[in-house]
């Protein structure tokens, strides 16, 4: 075995010095914070990613550079697996470990002690492919990374500026090409081409959607969404809003999917665009979310969230396999998180199995791996469908008996075409749900009124040291702070329709409370009365207790 290069990364290493006061970690979303702090974390995953290379004897690893819908001046980082899935979480911590190492001395020893732990044959060569999203910190820190991947000798293919999800793509085609799993050619024009072609043949029979209004939230979307026009031709036509990926500060502010989530408005940039009864989207900053809406008879706003996107296309999926004759051998399931709208769960739950897991894309993926097509969303609008092996396999070889069957099942192995199996896409979703829309000839009301959202809210609560609060029952209930949960329950019980759960976020430093009940004002009502609970259970302060807690 060959040892660590090691004076070219003590070399180089010089010139990223970590900054002293602060403590990184690779949390559910990687690396993320202020962008002019991150240069050292760049170089760093840069050789981590080098390494994890290697130790996957040479397989394409992913780098995407990106803080999705946070504001312009964060940045971050993470990591994509060789089948263009997240990052095994064992070596999160390694992540973190190295991240945090105080010195350039200090970081060659723990990636020595790193090596030898997970026996990394250093002799295996190393490639990476990275991308950036549009934000004016990703050049330096991008440079920073190609340091690191210099560092440990690397191959490095610089992907430019793309979404994440096109990034995940790239690294699956790379892996892949040349062989009977082969994912698409590995480029932005094979992954273009082959949602697009597939998209093409499912609406072949339908007639043209009516041109759909897209908020780009002025971020890496925009290119991609214009590429993907042009590819889609006359078929369908995209009208492109908050496109201004260069106006300083204008990535995700006051728009994106994000946004229209959390504050369930249209951005007021599209308020003059968008007509009564038309539909529309928001992209993220990096274009792995997708929220939908549309304006109804009467101009009010309704939104389609990643809720109501998952039931709209496992019912679809559900309906495809059964007019296939499938329905014996292929099992369609649902995984969701515990902020999924009960009323979407009930929907569900009465026509297929549905599964509640840990909130983080990486718990819903792993989830859905386990049906024969698993169909995963975050209510934020985060997912994807999955078609296990075993499903491709019977799909290609499937002999149907009637034209009806082999229409299905050609729909079925197009939709497997259509859709980035290896993370939410925003732009993939969307041409999934056009897709069920032309053939279900619904427009934005038919779709809403699937079923009616239970009204809900979700409030912050700052505490001292949201550590403490510890989940069993994919975050549903708490075992710790010891006897809070019995009084949450005894709050919920006094409201029909009642849920409300507490956890701690994994992206920020507070404690998330969620309540959903019949009436929008009950909701509210108790989501302040448990947030004010957990403030004064955990000690919170009387002098700056938010005035609308309860
Ligand atoms: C309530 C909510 O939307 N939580 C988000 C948020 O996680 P938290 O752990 O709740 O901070 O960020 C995650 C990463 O983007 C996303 O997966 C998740 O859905
Ligand atoms: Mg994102």
């Amino acid at each position: 075995m060959s040892g660590l290069p090691v004076a070219s990364i003590k070399e180089l290493s010089e010139k990223h010095p970590k900054p002293s006061d602060i403590k990184f970690t690779y949390g559910t979303a990687g690396f993320r914070t202020l962008a002019s702090v991150l240069d050292s974390v760049l170089f760093r995953v840069g050789i981590l990613a080098g390494l994890r290379s290697k130790k996957l004897d040479g397989k394409t690893i992913g780098v995407m550079v990106t803080a999705s819908h946070n504001p312009e001046q964060d940045n971050g980082v993470k990591l994509v697996d060789p089948r263009g899935e997240m990052l095994e979480s064992s070596w999160e911590s390694h992540a973190t470990t190295l991240s945090n190492a105080s010195s350039t001395d200090e970081f060659i020893s723990a990636l020595e002690a790193f090596v030898r732990d997970a026996k990394i044959d250093l002799s295996k060569p190393a490639r990476v492919v990275y991308a950036m999203d549009t934000r004016p910190s990703g050049p330096a820190l991008v440079s920073a990374l190609e340091d690191g991947l210099r560092a440990i000798g690397a191959d490095g293919r610089n992907a430019g500026v793309t979404t994440t999800p096109i990034l995940h793509y790239l690294v699956r085609a790379i892996n892949t090409k040349g062989t009977a799993e082969a994912y698409g050619d590995d480029s932005e024009d094979g992954y273009y081409t082959k949602l697009t072609n597939a998209f093409k043949k499912l609406v072949s029979a339908k007639p043209t959607p009516s041109p759909l209004l897209i908020d780009c939230a002025n971020g890496v979307g925009a290119n991609a969404a214009k590429k993907l026009a042009e590819y889609l031709g006359d078929t369908f036509s995209l009208v492109l809003e908050n496109t201004s990926i260069t106006a300083p500060g204008a990535l995700n502010n006051a728009c994106g999917a994000d946004f229209v989530k959390t504050t369930q408005k249209l951005p007021s940039s599209l308020s003059n665009i968008i007509k009564p009864g038309q539909r529309g989207c928001s992209l993220d900053g990096d274009a792995d979310r997708l929220m939908y809406f549309h304006l109804d008879d009467r101009g009010q706003f309704r939104m389609l969230d990643g809720d109501k996107i998952a039931a709209l296309v496992a019912a679809f999926i559900v309906e495809l396999v059964k007019a296939a004759g499938l329905d014996e051998s292929i099992k369609v399931g649902v995984v969701q998180t515990a902020y999924a709208n009960g009323a979407s769960t009930k929907y569900l739950a009465e026509r297929l199995p549905v599964k509640c897991v840990s909130t983080g894309v990486k718990h819903l993926h792993h989830a859905a791996e386990h049906y024969d097509v698993g169909v995963y969303f975050e209510a934020n609008g985060h997912g994807t469908v999955l078609f296990s092996p075993d499903t491709l396999a019977k799909l290609a070889d499937y002999q149907p008996s009637t034209p009806a069957q082999s229409t299905a099942v050609e729909h079925l192995v197009n939709l497997t075409q259509l859709i980035n199996q290896t993370v939410g896409d925003a732009l993939s979703d969307m041409l999934l749900v056009e897709v069920v829309l032309a053939h279900k000839a619904y427009g934005g009301l038919e779709w809403d009124s699937l079923y009616v959202d239970l009204p809900n809210r979700l409030v912050k609560v700052v505490v001292a040291d949201r550590h403490i609060f510890k989940t069993v029952d994919a975050e549903r209930r708490l075992t710790s702070p010891v006897g809070l949960q019995d009084k949450i329950d005894s709050l919920v019980g006094k409201y029909e329709g009642g849920r409300s759960f507490v956890r701690p976020s994994g992206t920020e430093d507070v404690v998330r409370v969620y309540a959903e009940a019949v009436v929008k004002s009950q909701a509210d009502e108790l989501a302040f009365r448990v947030a004010g609970l957990v403030y004064d259970e955990t000690g919170g302060d009387p002098a700056t207790r938010p005035k609308e807690f309860l």
